[in-house]
């Protein structure tokens, strides 16, 4: 199936009207609406580096990010699979990298379909569906000798007028179980850090990676950001966690089928220590909602399908 390489116009015999572009070559797969809102895919760990939605880019992409395909992109949507962080050593996993190999292993990209109907298709305009496929054939050596598990993961990828939806389909395709984590690893872009506030995580307990790995629960109904923050929120009870500056929602980050999510902002030091990270300061422009199942792991038996992801919404 390689259509990577011819431009892929999309057309639905049902409309007329201006319809949404689909344009692939052979490192990425960008899509437009005819609402001027796009998206952008890179094949290198299928990671979304732009998503602009009424003329402005939600995604952060750091400056010096890496997008030949030499190192994880440092912005926009990351893929975590399947283990997030680094894995524990007693673990299946154990011999994997930090968030294992999905988010630099070369998808395949599988095609594009339009919709109008779905949840970002309300009253019948046109979304545009990006799929994406990685799976043990595919995989490096390197990385299927570390893990050695038979899987198939789609990742579809859907612009529609009210927003993006990113969708992770796991399946086992072995004879044997696997248990995986996943997370997609989204970096926000926000004016101002200092102006920005997160909601509906109250309540939840969390993992605090910067205070030793310590459980807490969150009290805070608008929760500031005010220095290094790398928490796990497990089973959150909300399904949407929002992004709001001046105390105005700017995001939605909705939870589609997971329960999990993760707050990293690296702040000065971190970020200092990061050489993908750039400007420096450009830990005041960005924060990381990042929604998967990271508490415990997920178990598959053989030919069964997972399927998770979010649906984000931008003001
Ligand atoms: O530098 P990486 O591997 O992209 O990870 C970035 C961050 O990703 C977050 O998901 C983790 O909770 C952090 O601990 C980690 O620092």
């Amino acid at each position: 199936m390689d259509r990577a390489n011819k431009p892929q116009p999309i057309s639905s015999p049902t409309t007329t009207g201006p319809q949404p572009q689909v344009n692939a070559d052979k490192d990425r797969v960008s899509a437009t609406l005819p609402t001027g809102d796009s998206v952008e895919v890179l094949l290198y760990g299928a990671t979304v580096t732009s998503w602009k939605s009424n003329g402005k880019e939600r995604l952060w992409v750091s400056d010096a990010a890496k997008l030949d395909g030499s190192k994880p992109v440092r912005g926009g949507i990351p893929l975590v699979f399947p283990c997030f962080g680094p894995p524990p050593k007693d673990h299946a996993t154990g011999a994997l990298p930090q968030h294992g190999f999905a988010r630099n292993s070369h998808w395949e990209y599988l095609g594009s379909s339009s919709s109008e109907s779905g949840p970002l298709s309300k009253g019948g305009d046109d979304s545009v569906k990006l799929d994406f496929g990685l799976s043990s054939a595919n995989l490096s050596a390197e990385a299927k000798k570390a893990w050695g598990y038979d899987f198939g993961l789609v990742y579809s990828v859907t612009l529609g007028k009210d927003g993006l939806q990113t969708l992770l389909n796991v399946r086992n395709s072995g004879t044997i179980p696997f248990d995986f984590q996943m997370l997609l690893h989204s970096y926000f872009s926000t004016p101002s850090i200092t102006r920005t506030t997160i909601t509906g995580l109250a309540g939840t307990t969390y993992i605090d990676k910067v205070l030793n790995a310590t459980t807490h629960t969150e009290s805070h109904t608008a929760l500031p950001i005010t220095g290094e923050v790398d928490r796990v929120y497990k089973s959150i009870p909300q399904d949407t966690t929002s992004v709001l500056v001046d105390g105005k929602p700017i995001l939605d980050v909705q939870r589609d089928n997971v329960r999990d999510s993760v707050l990293w902002n690296p702040w000065i030091e971190k970020s200092k220590g990061m050489g993908d990270f750039e400007p420096k300061d450009g830990y005041q422009k960005m924060v990381c909602v990042e929604v998967g199942a990271v508490d415990g792991w997920q178990k598959l038996e053989p030919g069964e399908t997972y399927e998770g992801g979010q649906i984000l919404r931008a003001y």
